[in-house]
């Protein structure tokens, strides 16, 4: 394993054993002695390893084995085999020791006192963490910046709305001031706004406090803004890791072009003896594909992985004098489906 690693995963593995209920005469005194067992393999033989201060989406269809994984990572599951290191350390060996390095977020559950207000479950955590008074007062001037803390100060947690409620559990996160952050699923069911400024809070913590950043979710928009590495999971194996360029690339959805023209044009195809949609060849790079035509403009799709716009547009031009141009490049959510 290299050294410079923040987290090292090797054929990490985990198994659930599920109990199987008996049918039959008599099963249920049966089940009391002797139980039926199915495996189900929730992550398979996975390998990765993160630099600190890299921004890491680590996405996957439900069930595909996120939580496990991470759960693994924390120290909270213990792995059927394969190794994890944080910072050098198995979580499952010295649990506490990498809880000190690690700040986690569920989007889903608050790690904060329901009843209490927010400033006095910062209290019990610095306590938990050892953290001093100083030391706190000092992070949560920090965190007051980032995430104006001060509006929901003496609230309780329950009187909280989702978004307060979600920043209120970021900083409760980074109390401890750990290098490694797990965040899952962050902005789920958040408005536009909320989501907003929890991704330019996730964006500074990462790109202005180096904080290395592991972040689960269902929502594309937060992976194309926030990260600069992705890892696909599916049915509990690591199926995609690199950029979301690359996989932009490698899945090679079309872009949708609309070309609209200043007056008549000809198109290089007889339409009243060939049937939508039809392949125009580019050079020797591909092909433009004709999928719509009215009396002034003409859809056509394209792989821009193949054909250039420029050389998309020349050949355009060769039908009749362009007007305007709309393009719509694939969104990441349809190429994300295509591998899912
Ligand atoms: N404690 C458990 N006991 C048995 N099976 C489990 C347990 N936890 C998870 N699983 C199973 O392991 C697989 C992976 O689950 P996991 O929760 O890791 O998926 P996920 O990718 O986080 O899904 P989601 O996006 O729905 O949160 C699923 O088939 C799930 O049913």
């Amino acid at each position: 394993m290299s050294t410079e690693a923040i987290i090292e995963v090797h054929e990490l593995h985990k198994d659930f054993k599920l109990s199987v209920a008996k049918t039959g005469a008599f099963s249920g005194i049966r089940t009391l002695f002797s139980r039926d067992y199915r495996i189900r393999q929730a992550v398979h033989n996975i390998s990765f390893s993160i630099q600190p201060g890299e921004f890491i989406g680590y996405i996957g269809p439900n069930g595909a084995g996120k939580s496990t994984t991470i759960k693994m990572l924390s120290g909270i599951l213990h792995p059927t085999s394969g190794e994890v290191r944080i910072q050098g350390t198995s979580p499952g060996q010295h649990r506490r020791q990498v809880a000190a390095q690690l700040g986690v977020v569920f989007g889903q559950r608050s790690q904060l006192w329901w009843d209490l207000p927010v400033q006095d479950s910062y209290d019990i955590l610095a306590q938990m963490y050892s953290v001093t008074p100083q030391q706190l007062r000092q992070r949560i001037g920090t965190l007051n910046d980032l995430l104006g803390l001060e509006e929901f100060w003496k609230t309780p947690v329950r009187k909280l709305s989702l978004g307060q409620r979600m920043r209120a559990d970021v900083a409760a996160s980074l109390i401890h001031d750990p290098d490694i952050l797990f965040l899952d699923e962050p902005t789920i069911g958040l408005d536009i706004a909320a989501k907003r400024s929890i991704r330019v809070l996730l964006r500074s913590l990462n790109q202005e406090m180096g904080k290395t950043i592991l972040l689960t979710t269902h929502d594309m928009d937060d992976i194309e803004q926030l990260c600069n590495r992705v890892m696909v999971i599916n049915q509990g194996e690591l199926t995609y890791d690199g950029t979301v360029q690359q996989l932009r690339e490698r899945i090679g959805l079309p872009t949708l072009v609309r070309v609209i023209f200043q007056g008549p044009f000809q198109l290089p195809i007889n339409l009243s003896t060939t049937l939508l949609p039809f392949d125009i060849p580019v050079k020797d790079l591909g092909f433009i594909r004709i999928l719509e035509v009215d009396d002034r403009s003409v859809l056509v799709e394209a792989n821009r992985q193949e054909i250039k716009a420029m050389d998309m547009l020349r050949e355009l031009s060769t039908w009749g004098e362009v007007d305007d141009i709309h393009m719509n490049e694939p969104l990441f959510e349809d190429i994300i489906h295509t591998i899912y």
